[in-house]
């Protein structure tokens, strides 16, 4: 069973025209609208984040001598959970193509994208009908009619292991695509290892240390999300409140268009629009497996008069990988924060989760409940 609304793409919508405001499907409840949005004249309530810049081409200096990179990398991923990545190799032209070809693709008539839907035919036998997958170009998954939406479609790709790849779902047009994934996918990769070995180091371990309970196949998934142009900015999410179902998360991100933001110490910050740098955020899993040392920052996406892009590709364990924080971080002083449970499990997880508009590790209940100090028993000592 497909609810109604998963057929509704907001770029249809959106060039429909003539739109005065989002249908009501899309329009937050008050309390959730993003303030800040993105007219000139809330332009001096804007933050700009001041985000953290690592070079990871010095992350990998064999003798170990990285110049303090690694401790910068901890110190980044500490405070805000996520940075901006120079050094990774890739050519701004390089770049710049993937974004084009990504637009390309979404300006292609609906029908030619129809063709990579994420609504299929059911395949429970007998009775037909129809299943959201994951996999494909359209919307995210509409569980209820009371969910919100998100002003975005998006196309969802398994990019490795490669054997796990599902080509019927890759576009054929534009005619670069294809090829230009599946570079973006192996130098990604690079950007992804160099930073989780560096992590591992900055903690005092060895650099495999991560990468040992990742696994060699890392499960990647590419998300090319389009964001259409909206008449009212600041009645809609772009992208909802979320953390991201991954390990790191690498993002190429619009280089015209602003609309990430943070939520951090409280606020939400806007991310920079970057040029040739790509952002590195960390996810739930590197949250659990460094029992809460590290932990995943929420962010949301805003939109505005402008379309927006972004190529994102989220690194996750092997699915039969067991997910837990790891021994060596948990102890007396800092006890066990996140059950055990199965990378993918976790992952399956996700998907409810997202819908419901909550974190997996609240929704699937990972978090274990220390014993804390009653509430009476504090008002005693204070007062004795
Ligand atoms: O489009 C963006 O800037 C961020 C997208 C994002 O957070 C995600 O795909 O998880
Ligand atoms: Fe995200």
């Amino acid at each position: 069973m497909v609810h109604p609304a998963q057929g509704q793409m907001v770029q249809d919508l959106a060039a429909a025209g003539e739109l005065g405001a989002p249908p009501s499907r899309y329009v937050l409840r008050e309390k959730d609208r993003p303030v800040a949005a993105t007219g000139a004249v809330q332009a001096a309530e804007r933050e700009l984040a001041a985000i953290p810049t690592i070079d990871v081409s010095r992350l990998a200096a064999e003798s170990g001598d990285d110049g303090g990179e690694a401790a910068k990398l901890r110190s980044a991923l500490q405070s805000w959970g996520l940075f901006a990545v120079t050094g990774h190799g890739m050519p701004e032209p390089f770049l710049d193509e993937i974004l084009a070809a990504t637009r390309e693709f979404f300006h292609l008539p609906p029908e030619e994208k129809e063709r990579y839907s994420n609504v299929v035919a059911a395949d429970d036998g007998g009775g037909g009908g129809e299943r959201f997958q994951p996999e494909g170009y359209g919307i995210d998954r509409v569980d209820t009619d009371e969910q919100i939406l998100d002003w975005c479609d998006r196309l969802y790709l398994q990019v490795q292991p490669e054997e796990e790849r599902r080509l019927e779902f890759w576009p054929e047009h534009p005619a670069a695509l294809r090829g230009l994934l599946e570079e973006y996918t192996r130098r990604s990769e690079r950007v992804f290892r160099r930073v989780l070995a560096a992590t591992a180091r900055s903690l005092g371990f060895e650099e495999e240390f991560f990468a040992d309970k990742v696994g060699e196949k890392v499960a990647t998934y590419a998300r090319f999300t389009y964001y259409p142009p909206c008449p009212r900015p600041e009645l809609v999410y772009g992208l909802k409140p979320h953390t991201d179902n991954s390990v790191l998360t690498v993002l190429l991100l619009d280089k015209h268009v602003g609309g990430l933001q943070l939520l951090k110490d409280g606020r939400w910050l806007d991310i920079p629009v970057l040029t040739n740098e790509l952002l590195v955020v960390a996810g739930d899993e590197i949250e659990i497996m460094s029992n809460g040392v590290f932990m995943a920052p929420v962010h949301r996406v805003v939109t505005s008069e402008r379309e927006r892009m972004s190529v994102v590709m989220f690194y996750q364990p092997e699915p039969h990988k067991e997910l837990a924080p790891s021994e060596e971080l948990v102890g007396e002083e800092r006890p066990a924060m996140y059950k055990k449970l199965k990378a993918k499990a976790f992952g399956d997880g996700f998907w409810d989760a997202f819908a419901a508009g909550e974190r997996t590790i609240d929704f699937l209940k990972v978090k274990v409940e220390h014993q804390q100090q009653q509430p009476e028993e504090a008002a005693v000592s204070t007062s004795a």
